[in-house]
């Protein structure tokens, strides 16, 4: 395998010094990106992009040939774990995810496949493979998953749910069956994330998407319970390095103690939290991902500078930030403005890692 180049991205999650503050963006590859575009309608549908393995590389390493990022994600999404567990997935025209079936009973809980690695969801390590080669060691390659909570919303609602009518019906009248199915999901994603390790992952993230849905109480026993589980049963040193583990749980700013001692090496952030209060507050057990509010990329550039200036004081000086939006990029953003973003902290940062 090829040496890694540019490895500040991994220094910075491990706390250790770096010569500027690392970048990358949630969804850096997507649909803002005219290339992307191109090679989705070449694919013909999204699925259809992520299991052809040359593809997904194709769109993962566009915004690195465009941008000076410090890190590629994999190009996939978090719904193949409940599509491999049987539940069909499908996208229609201008809606978001959809499953011919959902989980809402016991009987429909027994009828989920325990997913082989290698065979049900082949193509995703497939995928990761074929990029650490391209890369060549340029920038090292993020794996990921959805929570169990996460992911678990998807099955029981049977697409995205503005109210989680019905899994949070689930929580709190059989919470036991709900127990049940993220016990499961935990399981699989351990083997999900390990085999994405094997197969060339330097570093991984639980996107906890909807986690911030939560109350205070249903939050630990329903989500970081099962985060925490994950992340126990995960090989933690691959090719003579440390695999980092990223943690975001969008809206969960305010269980940033409980968070930082869930064995994570890092925590994400939205635009919500202040990084100087979730600095002094997790001191050095994790360091932190984030957070401009994506919305800031509908400014000018000029505008961008000015917020990614104040985003880098207010961490301060020394390592253990990696820049990044607060959720995903949009897709009607001006790539020249994701450039001035990148180029911000590009040419801003260093003078808080001397
Ligand atoms: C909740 C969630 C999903 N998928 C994901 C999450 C967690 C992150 C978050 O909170 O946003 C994660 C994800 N999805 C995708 C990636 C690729 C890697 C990256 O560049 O970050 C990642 C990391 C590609 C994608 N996943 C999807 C697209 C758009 C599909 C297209 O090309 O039309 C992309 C680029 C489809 C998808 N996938 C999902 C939804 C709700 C949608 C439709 C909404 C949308 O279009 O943004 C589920």
């Amino acid at each position: 395998m090829a040496e890694l180049k540019n490895d500040r991205f991994l220094k910075a999650l491990m706390r250790e010094p770096v010569d500027r503050t690392p970048i990358w963006m949630m969804r850096q590859a997507g649909r803002y990106l005219p290339e992307y575009r191109e090679t989705r309608a070449q694919a013909g549908d999204f699925m259809s992009l992520c299991k052809n393995a040359d593809l997904a590389c194709e769109v993962t390493l566009q915004p690195l040939e465009r941008y000076p990022l410090d890190a590629a994600i994999l190009f996939s999404d978090i719904l193949t774990i409940p599509d491999a567990m049987g539940l069909g997935l499908y996208f229609e025209q201008g809606e978001g995810p959809k499953f011919k079936q959902t989980v809402r009973s016991e009987a429909d809980l027994s009828r989920l496949i325990q997913p082989k690695m290698d065979d049900h969801l082949g193509y995703v390590m497939n995928a990761v493979s074929t990029i650490r080669k391209e890369l060549n060691g340029k920038v090292p390659l993020i794996g990921f998953t959805g929570s169990p909570w996460t992911l678990a919303t998807y099955m029981i609602e049977g697409g995205s749910s503005k109210d989680f009518r019905h899994s949070k019906a689930m929580l709190y009248s059989q919470p036991e069956l709900l127990h049940a199915l993220l016990d499961q999901l935990a399981d699989v994603i351990i083997d999900y994330l390990n085999a994405q390790i094997k197969a060339g992952a330097q570093a991984v993230q639980i996107f906890d998407s909807w986690g911030g849905s939560l109350s205070h109480a249903a939050y630990t026993e329903f989500s970081l319970k099962y985060m925490k589980k994950i992340i126990a049963g995960l090989t933690r040193e691959h090719e003579g390095r440390k695999v980092p583990v990223i943690m975001f749980t969008k809206g969960g700013g305010q269980w940033l103690d409980v968070m930082a001692d869930s064995g994570a090496d890092a925590l994400g952030l939205d635009w919500t939290t202040s990084l100087a209060t979730a600095r002094a507050q997790v001191g050095d057990k994790v360091a932190l991902q984030g957070n401009m509010d994506p919305c800031v990329l509908y400014a000018s550039p000029d505008k961008i500078r000015i917020e990614v200036d104040r985003i880098l004081a207010e961490y301060g000086a020394g390592t253990g930030h990696v820049f990044n939006l607060g959720h995903g990029i949009h897709q009607f953003v001006d790539p020249a403005h994701a450039q001035a973003f990148i180029e911000a902290v590009v040419e801003l940062s260093p003078k808080y890692h001397r």
